[in-house]
């Protein structure tokens, strides 16, 4: 193109300019209909000559002038593709946006985009109308929209690729500046309010991101290309007709990192959390509602899933058994937590619809993910294959969680002398990753890393002994047991005896009849 789009709007001015003389004549000298007849043809003429098409795009939209989302995704493109090459530009203050002053281009300015080898031009331009129509936004006056301008031999290429493209370019960019946040449910009791929420937010700003989890690199490798392949996975659900989500189980003991290891999830994902807490849930039908009041690219978490409600059958043997244990009377403590469970009755199969029932199509792109420090004591219904997809263990610090933890918190990057005896005794003793992470942290501004290390490596020892002991109680008890129930046998041994004997006596006696 030899022409540059605004050389060609002088020249197109000029043209208008004598059209609207010859109008101006029109006007002294004919009569309505002939000029209505000269204008329809002039204006025929001009989209003859003019080899151009226009597309504009209005900030406000509909009868009540909402702010049209497709004007901020293309501002947004057009923010991130082209405003260096712009020299008039508008700072805007974002909500909800990770980098909040968005630069624009401003009034009347033009920015060149290309796509497939095709030159477009897009202008910023407004008008100003006379009367005040209701808005929901401050009052203004001024209708500010954007131009699209291309050649009319590419109108196929634009209006079908080229858009689509800018939109999904500027979706994805809105997508990676957002701040995430964090929602959690609010109790289903408190939702007849006047203006009252099923979830309340806030921004989700944990720091945790996988390079600082602490586990075995290769496990870690596996998880994220489990994710990454779930995120580009959206035809590929489309294809097999599986609702687009997946399930993950963490479990192991408390401090492994089960929800450190969700944070970065998030982050990694760039996916909202909802933090759902079962307990404040009225029923089945309160836990649709909820879902349905999720958006899609989040991620669902039930921590501690083993305690949140009865819905596990082992729990309600154990409860039986409890009661055995104590004398056939109910424990206080465990009937008192009993009652607060009481008040939600979320069942198994509620929950069970709430993961994989129809209600899970709503929205698509979401990840729910399961906590729990017991993972045998849940309902194997409940985190099958399908549903909970991906079960993960969360165990304790070994040496290449370690060596994380030392890079984390001391900043070492390489071999250090100390660090073959603390494999040994990670080796030897089960400590988690938090409080491997708490003894390496200096216990004041003193302390060097050397002095960490070696305040670990006490720690470990203590632990390792403290085990060791344990273990021998826990064989002294086992081997009294052992004796306890070999002593009973012989007691019952010899009671037998006694009672053949008896039996043996009796039987003489009737056989004999009664003895003098
Ligand atoms: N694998 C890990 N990598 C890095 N830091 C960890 C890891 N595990 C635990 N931590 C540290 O220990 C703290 C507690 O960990 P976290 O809350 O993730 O444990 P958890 O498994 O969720 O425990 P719980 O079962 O009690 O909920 C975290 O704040 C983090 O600093
Ligand atoms: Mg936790």
């Amino acid at each position: 193109m030899a022409m540059g789009i605004g050389e060609l709007w002088s020249q197109m001015g000029s043209i208008m300019a004598s059209i609207m003389f010859v109008y101006a004549m029109y006007d002294r000298f004919f009569p309505p209909h002939i000029r209505r007849y000269a204008l329809k043809y002039t204006t025929k003429f001009t989209n003859l000559m003019y080899p151009y098409i226009q597309i504009t795009f209005h900030e406000l939209s509909g009868e009540r002038l909402k702010r049209n989302e497709t004007y901020k995704v293309i501002q947004t493109y057009l923010s991130a593709n082209s405003s260096q090459r712009v020299r008039k530009l508008k700072a805007e203050v974002v909500k909800d946006s990770q980098t909040p002053l968005v630069l624009t281009m401003d009034d009347n300015q033009e920015i060149v985009d290309e796509f497939n080898g095709v030159k477009v031009w897009w202008s910023a331009n407004h008008i100003t109308s006379q009367s005040q129509p209701f808005s929901y936004y401050p009052a203004s006056n001024e209708k500010r929209f954007l131009t699209l301008t291309f050649h009319k031999r590419h109108r196929d290429l634009i209006t079908t690729s080229y858009i689509q493209h800018v939109l999904e370019q500027g979706k994805a960019i809105t997508l990676k500046n957002r701040q995430l946040k964090i929602y959690t449910n609010n109790p289903s009791n408190n939702w007849g309010g006047y203006r009252s929420t099923k979830w309340s937010h806030t921004t989700f700003e944990h720091p945790a991101r996988f390079e600082t989890l602490a586990m075995e690199p290769e496990k870690k490798e596996e998880i994220i290309n489990d994710l990454v392949k779930f995120k580009n996975g959206k035809e590929y659900y489309a294809k097999v007709g599986k609702a687009w989500k997946r399930g993950y189980l963490l479990f192991g003991p408390p401090g492994t990192g089960k929800s450190t290891m969700i944070s970065a999830i998030a982050n990694f994902m760039n996916y909202d959390v909802y933090d759902l807490e079962l307990t404040t849930v009225k029923d089945n039908n309160d836990l649709k509602r909820l879902l349905i009041e999720t958006s899609s690219k989040s991620i669902i978490v039930i921590e501690d899933i083993d305690c949140s409600l009865e819905l596990t059958g082992q729990r309600k043997k154990k409860t039986e058994k409890d009661n055995d244990e104590n004398g056939g009377k109910p424990d206080p403590i465990k009937e008192a937590d009993k009652e607060d469970k009481k008040e939600s009755k979320v069942t198994l199969s509620g929950l069970l619809n709430f993961i994989d029932g129809i209600w899970s199509a709503c929205g698509a792109e979401r990840i729910i993910i399961f906590t729990t420090n017991f993972v045998d004591k849940l309902d194997p219904a409940l985190i099958r294959r399908g549903r909970m997809d991906n079960h993960i263990e969360m165990s304790y610090c070994g040496y290449q969680a370690f060596k994380i933890l030392a890079r984390n918190y001391l900043d070492i990057e390489y071999h250090h002398d100390l660090f073959p005896i603390i494999e040994k005794l990670l080796g030897e003793t089960n400590m988690t990753p938090a409080d491997v992470a708490e003894n390496l942290m200096p216990n004041s501004i003193t302390e060097d890393f050397e002095t960490c290390l070696k305040n670990l490596i006490h720690s470990l020892e203590i632990a390792k002994k403290a085990a060791m002991d344990e273990e021998e109680k826990k064989k002294a008890e086992d081997e009294e047991a052992q004796l306890k129930v070999e002593k009973d046998k012989q007691e019952l041994t010899q009671e037998e005896v006694k009672v053949k004997a008896d039996g043996i006596l009796e039987k003489k006696v009737k056989e004999n009849g009664v003895t003098n």
